[in-house]
């Protein structure tokens, strides 16, 4: 076990995560400074030609202002955008014609800004961050999207703080989680000890996990391969600490996987809340969220007079001209919120005192809610997708004792070009359609993502480029020697590296999947998870025939895994730039590869499975390339619709009955570009349920790796193997 230096571990972060930052505000400024608001309406980043159409208080007191388009533009549906709740915005006023390029580098700063917090057809809703601003009135306002650099303040003062702690004042799990300490070992007899389960359907890999998480001190891995339960999981753990006594902290990275965990929590009738803006969580999640309970509460009516008061104060703003009344106004709503805050701040504390699960995202943790309040457990759910330093935040504000990680570092890591605009970019979301994912940004991250280290062409710049499946070969291998674990990348997870710091005797995995077929499993279990997979009985057989609905017995419906060769030349890859349809979506975005020979299969494929009977609501097809999923989706989505396409790396999470794989990659250089990340090609083949279908050149990239030779050696040997004859993928329509 090697020890990190905390405090020079807690350097190399802060310095990577400014890097990230600055990365992060060169790109958007760059976007705004070159482009027109219209291109920048396109481009998902504005919405022009918008007034304000109410003002109201929402949670903390903060002013609402709902936006929707001028009625002089005509009003109604607001045009595609992509503004996403979460997203740091400014409010402004338009600037006319000529004036435009001028006034918008100004723009900025005389914007009022915000967060988005509802985002409806007609009207998009801004909770603005100061008190007291002039709402700017008169003139058609627009929304510019700004690079949000509130996860990056986060994380730069837990950094800090970790920085500056003297190593006295270290807790037993800081020590652990650096290798100062060693995690107390766990006792036979806790590890097997009969425990009164509340779900008797628990595998015995789920119950070992669990009970290995409640036995151990400090730290504990739950490491879930695809479709294991690791939720499943999760939800008899936090139950089973609940029957203990324990107060629990549960974050996941993103709103989604924390809102996942509190919808099948609340049917255990579990005292819980929810932190985080309400307009962020699900539907199912509210009743839970706090700013429902504090309006539901008993309590809720002394907040809500004040609350109704501040209302009609802002109604009355809106209503004068007089500069003189609207400043007295201000005065008097700058004394209710005054007082608005701390009757909010005495119904919050009671409500989060009475509850025994706290769940909010990683980011949330750190809020001022909870500075005052302990919890035994902390519990991070999918923690092979945040970053180490997003972890600490939770662990150093909470002064937890214990560390329980659920996750798989066999999956792709967070994305890292994104950090800053990761909650609000529309690809950032499991579900992902594709006229989302064809959104600038996405493009960005995304082929900026090289797994190889070779220079990928598509990738507008190589800098980060560098060889990701090291991390991962180290964190599977405990025999081999702990490398330097002060990361020298943000992708090195707390989950990786805590594995590669303590070995495997730390976690524990769940090895029967409720998912696949066993033949799709077969090889992702070979060649990751040490063939200790198992397919649960109710799934290992299933075909597309055995849907519920009548699907026809066909060469696919009856054939789990079909692979479509592509080798010999005759589907080459393309530049998206040598692709004159293409060219004028991406004038904001990276090149990006297409293969329209692959696409004409893929539409050959799907449009066999629709009539043999599937439906088209249980197909996806993902691709790694942006630029060929922009082609698929021209070619396909109009003619099957209901069919999901999207990219590998947006489907981490998803899964569907049929899934086909376009690889793309088909070139004499045998270059393989970010294909070559194991972990992004284990989420592409774990996806489907019943049936996967891979398009690929086998002799472009089975070179790529150790990795894709082997999986397109397996595929010739176990698939039912298909060589596309050009004269079948002429479009019949
Ligand atoms: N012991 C079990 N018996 C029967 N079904 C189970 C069991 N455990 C999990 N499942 C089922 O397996 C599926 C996957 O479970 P869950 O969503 O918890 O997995 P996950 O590992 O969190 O998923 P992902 O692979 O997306 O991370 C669910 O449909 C769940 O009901």
């Amino acid at each position: 076990m090697k020890q990190t230096d905390v405090s020079s571990f807690a350097t190399t972060q802060l310095s990577l995560l400014n890097d990230e930052l600055q990365a992060e505000l060169a790109e958007t400024q760059l976007l705004s400074s070159t482009h027109s608001p219209s291109v920048l309406q396109r481009a998902g980043l504005a919405l022009l030609n918008l007034t304000v159409s109410s003002q109201r208080t929402g949670f903390g007191g903060k002013t609402l202002l709902e936006l929707a388009l001028d009625p002089a533009v005509g009003g109604g549906d607001l045009p595609e955008h992509g503004l996403r709740t979460g997203d740091i915005c400014a409010v402004a006023e338009q600037p006319k014609g000529a004036e435009r390029k001028k006034e918008r580098e100004g723009m900025e700063k005389r914007g009022v800004d915000g967060v988005v917090t509802k985002v409806q057809r007609e009207t998009i809703t801004v909770a603005l961050d100061k008190d007291e601003v002039d709402i700017p009135g008169g003139n058609k306002l627009w929304l510019i999207k700004l690079a949000n650099d509130a996860t990056y303040k986060r994380l730069n003062q837990t950094m800090t703080k970790l920085q500056k702690a003297q190593p006295s004042e270290h807790s037993i799990l800081t020590q652990v989680l650096f290798g100062q300490s060693s995690p107390t070992p766990v006792s036979k007899e806790d590890l097997t000890a009969p425990i009164p389960f509340h779900d008797p359907s628990l595998n015995s890999s789920q119950q070992d996990a669990i009970r290995f998480a409640l036995a151990s001190k400090e730290i504990a891995l739950i490491h879930g391969p695809p479709g294991t339960g690791k939720t499943h999981t999760l939800i008899e753990l936090i139950l089973q600490f609940l029957d203990r006594g324990q107060r629990l902290l549960v974050c996941g990275p993103s709103n989604i996987s924390v809102d996942n965990i509190v919808e099948r929590l609340s049917s255990h009738k579990v005292p819980m809340v929810r932190l985080g803006h309400p307009a962020r969580l699900l539907p199912g999640v509210l009743n839970h969220s706090l700013d429902v309970l504090t309006k539901s509460s008993n309590a809720a009516a002394i907040v809500n007079d004040v609350r109704s008061e501040m209302d009609a104060k802002q109604a009355s703003i809106r209503k004068t001209r007089s500069g003189r009344e609207k400043r007295v106004i201000y005065g008097e709503l700058k004394e209710l919120r005054k007082e608005f805050r701390v009757r909010e701040g005495r119904v919050v504390g009671d409500l989060l005192k009475g509850s025994k699960v706290v769940l909010s995202t990683l980011h949330g943790s750190g809020g001022f809610h909870l500075r005052n309040e302990k919890f035994d457990v902390v519990i991070v759910d999918e923690a092979s997708q945040a970053l180490e330093a997003q972890c600490w935040i939770p662990v150093l504000y909470t002064g937890t004792a214990k560390l329980v990680l659920a996750g798989d570092h066999l999956q792709l890591p967070p994305t890292i070009k994104s950090l800053n605009l990761k909650q609000s970019k529309p690809t950032a979301k499991k579900a992902t359609a594709v006229d989302e994912v064809t959104d600038g940004v996405e493009h960005l991250s995304l082929n900026k993502k090289s797994g190889t280290g070779k220079k990928d062409t598509s990738n507008g710049d190589s800098k980060k480029a560098k060889d990701d499946t090291a991390n991962i070969d180290t964190t599977t291998n405990e025999s081999k020697k702990a490398r330097d674990d002060t990361p020298s990348t943000l992708e090195t997870t707390l989950f990786d590296r805590l594995l590669s710091l303590h070995g495997n005797s730390i976690k524990r995995m769940l090895t029967t999947q409720y998912r696949m077929h066993e033949n799709i499993m077969a090889f992702p279990s070979k060649a990751l998870y040490s063939n200790q997979l198992l397919a649960a009985e109710t799934v290992k057989t299933r075909l597309l025939t055995s849907l519920p609905y009548p699907v026809k017995e066909t060469e696919d419906t009856t054939i789990p895994v079909v692979f479509w060769d592509t080798q010999g030349g005759d589907f080459p890859e393309k530049t998206e730039d040598d692709d004159g349809g293409a060219k004028g979506r991406s004038n904001l975005l990276a090149e990006s590869k297409v293969n329209e020979h692959e696409a004409a299969i893929v539409r050959l494929h799907v449009s066999r499975l629709i009539g043999a009977g599937v439906k088209a609501e249980d197909i996806a097809i993902i691709t790694p390339y942006n630029g060929q999923l922009a082609l698929l989706s021209r070619m396909l989505k109009e003619r099957f619709v209901g069919v999901e396409l999207g990219s590998i790396d947006g489907f981490q999470g998803r899964e569907k009955e049929a899934v086909v794989v376009s690889l793309v990659r088909s070139n004499p250089e045998r270059e393989v570009g970010f294909l070559g990340e194991k972990r992004r090609l284990n989420v592409a083949m774990t996806r489907p349920k019943r049936h996967l279908c891979v398009v690929g050149d086998s002799e472009t990239v089975g070179r790529g790796s150790k990795f894709l030779k082997a999986w397109m050696g397996w595929l010739e040997e176990e698939a039912d193997l298909r060589y596309p004859d050009p004269s079948e993928l002429q479009d019949e329509d």
